[in-house]
């Protein structure tokens, strides 16, 4: 018999080693990290362990994804070697888990051994023992708070804390939730008072519901009814839960829920961003006593390795994660919940680029488990998929409880350039960097949205403002020549980064794209004259026109708090925790944000949302962006009145006469999808076409090209349309080419099979060698 093994190396094939014969060679005297195994078994290296293995010079970890029979070797057994050590003896994959592996290195043409790279945390894939055993505490006997100072109060009150675990103590985790200290029991442990031992993690105690459920109305019900019913009969079924913003969709995912839990099973939920698993952990927290696990790119390796077998083992019954958590392996799966699942950071852009929605519902198909997406906003092909009946819809029309659905108004802004320039605008509609923007022209509010927001604001409510571009201004334009500040290593202007209000904040220009920074130039570096100038408007910006307007005690009666939410605000640690108390004290104030605050959120005393220049996107030439445009647009303007007030919602546009744009805000964003979908189905786009995407990196444009010219050339017959070899979007990014070329199908197999036999071979080219190339199956964006 012979180890089929896979190794993360970017080849498209396994490789077989002999077992190993006698273990007790087995042991690696230089390896005293990695567990070996019993030197009295014989048993082969279990499928789904990991074992050490020499490949070429290198020694590897790999995966056993099988035992075959050595008549089944391409290599002559005598030419092979054998297994170095094996470091698991009980498999660590089940076989659920190597047949998802094999199903996604099969999709997305990503070969086996580097998908379990991307499906294993770090310390595993370095083979570290699984053997988890973490920190508890207990007191010492014959020790009590009689042998205390007088005045080590705070020392004899931990303690007593302790004690309040008897014998057995707590881990530490438990201790620091219910309010010990770390430097305490470092202390107490010095004072021979107590002591850590080291403990394997206990089960889970049963769930059990915290707090009472709402009552739900009658489409809630249907949905929770049709998920359960499927859930209890351990069947598949992919639900879009179709749900205008401020339906209680998470209403119906807590009840469903309930009764998976309640089961003995765990539930997944996904949600797009790091900056959500906070405040649904706490909405769940509130609900259910539970384990509740969250996972996001925050966590330590060390974190990371703990919830993945805290998700195996089954300890974590309730998982939040964002996009990767889908790729876990769980003991008792019962349910998944994709939140928001039109959104794009469930596509994984680089190495396997999967999307976390499509991984999901094969999993639930796999699982035989109900899998609910859920959005206001869904996907173009989920809808298609709820046409072809392949998902279920369960549709939320109103808003729950008392809350109105917020009305929508097209305020035309033609006369309000400045925030549609990335080109220049009049001289006169910009203010220079140095004088102070004391002009109400300057925000590129319309006055219509100014007298709006004063209204809310004297009314005691709350304003929020979005806009996509964070920093002060997008362009540094030289007025005398028409110079541009450019990154010097991608094909992109320079973000202004500045604030008239806090000279303590250094003023730079960064790419947003590499980070690159320089210094703001005093003249301008082509013809020096000194005349430059911010253009376009960033948040940075906006709030400072809008402090201008609403904040400045010189000039207002009464100033309101204008509070900038965006990357460069919430970077620091607790930045988030601080705008949330802030919002939530519900006192009248005026929001700036990106589109971190387009998602999920529920503040309810936001009763105005203004886009002034959100239709930008129905100007892009990107086939993707009316459909994208229209999500942001919905979800942002869905933050307003979600309270008992009814809600406001003011898009500012420059084409005011735009048929879609008025679709959308007349008919609302269901019917103006079944459009777009109807006119991609015309034109044969996806997902009425399927895609996959090429894409080659190279120090110069002509390199790049010339592999996908020569990909091209080694292409067999084929029924499929090809684009390009073109530039990329961005042609140039951190200083390396990108060119692409765009395999479009009308059915899925013909594509799949071409690349099976293809793909592999362009990666072999003599032209590819040294060079990035990349496959993207079901791209977003080309
Ligand atoms: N059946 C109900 N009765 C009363 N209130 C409810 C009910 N269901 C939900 N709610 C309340 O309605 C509000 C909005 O619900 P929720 O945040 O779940 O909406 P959502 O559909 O997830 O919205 P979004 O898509 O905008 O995130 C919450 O305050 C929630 O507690
Ligand atoms: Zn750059």
């Amino acid at each position: 018999m012979l180890i089929r093994v896979a190794l993360p190396v970017p080849l498209y094939r396994e490789f077989d080693y002999l077992p190993p014969s006698d273990t007790s060679n087995n042991t690696d005297p230089n390896s005293t990290d990695l567990n070996t195994i019993d030197p009295n078994t014989t048993a082969p290296p279990p499928i789904g362990g990991r074992v050490q293995v020499s490949f070429g010079r290198q020694t590897l970890i790999g995966i056993v994804v099988d035992h075959i029979d050595s008549s089944l070797s391409e290599v002559p057994v005598n030419k092979l070697k054998t297994i170095k050590q094996v470091i698991d003896t009980k498999p660590l994959l089940s076989q659920q888990m190597l047949s998802l592996a094999r199903w996604l290195a099969g999709y997305y043409h990503y070969p086996l051994g580097d998908v379990l790279s991307v499906m294993l945390p770090t310390l595993i894939r370095q083979g570290k023992p699984l053997d988890l055993l973490i920190t508890h505490w207990r007191i010492l006997p014959n020790v009590s708070e009689a042998d205390f100072h007088s005045n080590a109060h705070k020392q004899r009150q931990q303690f007593a804390m302790l004690k309040l675990h008897g014998e057995h103590g707590a881990s530490e985790d438990t201790l620091l939730l219910e309010g010990m200290q770390r430097p305490f029991l470092k202390l107490l442990e010095e004072n021979g008072l107590i002591e850590r031992f080291l403990q394997p993690k206990s089960p889970p105690n049963p769930v059990t519901l915290a707090k009472m459920p709402l009552t739900l109305n009658e489409q809630q019900k249907q949905a929770v009814d049709s998920i359960i019913a499927t859930a209890k009969e351990e069947k598949y079924c992919g639900y879009l839960l179709n749900g205008v913003t401020g339906s209680g969709k998470t209403e119906v995912y807590l009840q469903a829920m309930q009764s998976v839990l309640e089961a003995g099973k765990q539930v997944l939920v996904l949600v797009p961003e790091i900056g959500l698993t906070p405040q649904t952990r706490a909405r769940f927290a509130e609900r259910f006593a539970a384990n509740i696990l969250l996972l996001h790119s925050g966590l330590n390796n060390t974190q990371r390795m703990h919830g993945w077998e805290d998700c195996r083992e089954g300890r974590a019954q309730i998982i939040i994660g964002t996009r990767s958590s889908i790729l876990h392996p769980f003991a008792n799966l019962g349910l998944i919940v994709v939140d928001e699942s039109h959104d794009q950071s469930y596509k994984q852009q680089d190495t396997l680029r999967y999307h976390a929605a499509d991984v999901a519902l094969y999993r639930g198909y796999q699982l035989g488990i109900p899998v609910v997406l859920g959005t206001a906003t869904p996907s173009l092909e989920h809808l298609k998929l709820v046409q072809e009946g392949k998902l279920t819809e369960l549709v939320l029309s109103q808003r729950a409880g008392n809350a109105k659905t917020a009305t929508l108004k097209l305020v035309d802004a033609r006369d309000k350039p400045t925030l549609y320039s990335d080109l220049p605008a009049a001289p006169s509609e910009q203010a220079s960097l140095l004088p102070n923007l004391k002009n109400s022209q300057n925000t590129g509010l319309t006055d219509d949205t100014i007298h709006a927001i004063r209204d809310t604001l004297e009314a005691g409510e709350q304003v929020l403002v979005f806009l996509n571009r964070r920093g002060y201004a997008p362009i540094l334009l030289c007025e005398a020549c028409g110079w541009q500040a450019d990154c010097v290593r991608c094909e992109a202007h320079l973000t202004v980064h500045h604030s008239q209000l806090n000279s303590n904040q250094p003023s730079y220009l960064k790419c947003h794209h590499c980070d690159w920074q320089a210094s703001i130039p005093l003249a301008c570096p082509d013809c020096a004259s000194v005349n430059l100038n911010a253009v376009g408007m960033g948040t940075t910006r906006l709030t400072e026109s809008l402090h201008a307007l609403f904040s400045n005690p010189q000039t207002s009666k009464k100033t309101y708090p204008i509070i900038q939410i965006d990357r460069d605000t919430t970077r620091k640690k607790d930045s988030w925790e601080d705008i949330y108390r802030r919002i939530n004290s519900g006192d009248p104030a005026i929001l700036v944000g990106t589109q971190m605050v387009a998602k999920g959120h529920h503040f309810p005393n936001v009763t105005l949302v203004c886009l002034p220049n959100a239709d930008r996107g129905f100007l892009s030439p990107d086939f993707r962006s009316p459909e994208h445009t229209a999500q942001l647009i919905v979800q942002v303007a869905g933050r307003s009145g979600r309270g008992s007030k009814p809600g406001k919602v003011l898009i500012q546009t420059v084409q005011p006469e735009n048929p879609l744009l008025r679709k959308l805000v007349r008919d609302g964003y269901q019917p103006f999808a079944l459009e777009l979908l109807k006119e991609r189905k015309m034109l044969g786009l996806p997902p009425y076409t399927y895609g996959a995407l090429i894409r080659c990196e190279a120090k110069t444009l002509q390199r790049a090209t010339q592999v996908l010219k020569d990909a091209i050339s080694i292409m067999p017959q084929h029924q499929l349309a090809i684009l390009g070899p073109i530039d990329a979007p961005m042609k140039m990014k951190n200083s390396r080419y990108h060119s692409q070329l765009l395999l479009l199908s009308k059915q899925r197999q013909p594509l799949h099979q071409l690349l099976n036999y293809w793909w592999p071979q362009v990666l072999q080219l003599p032209s590819a060698k040294y060079l990035k190339l990349t496959l993207d199956i079901d791209p977003v964006g080309w």
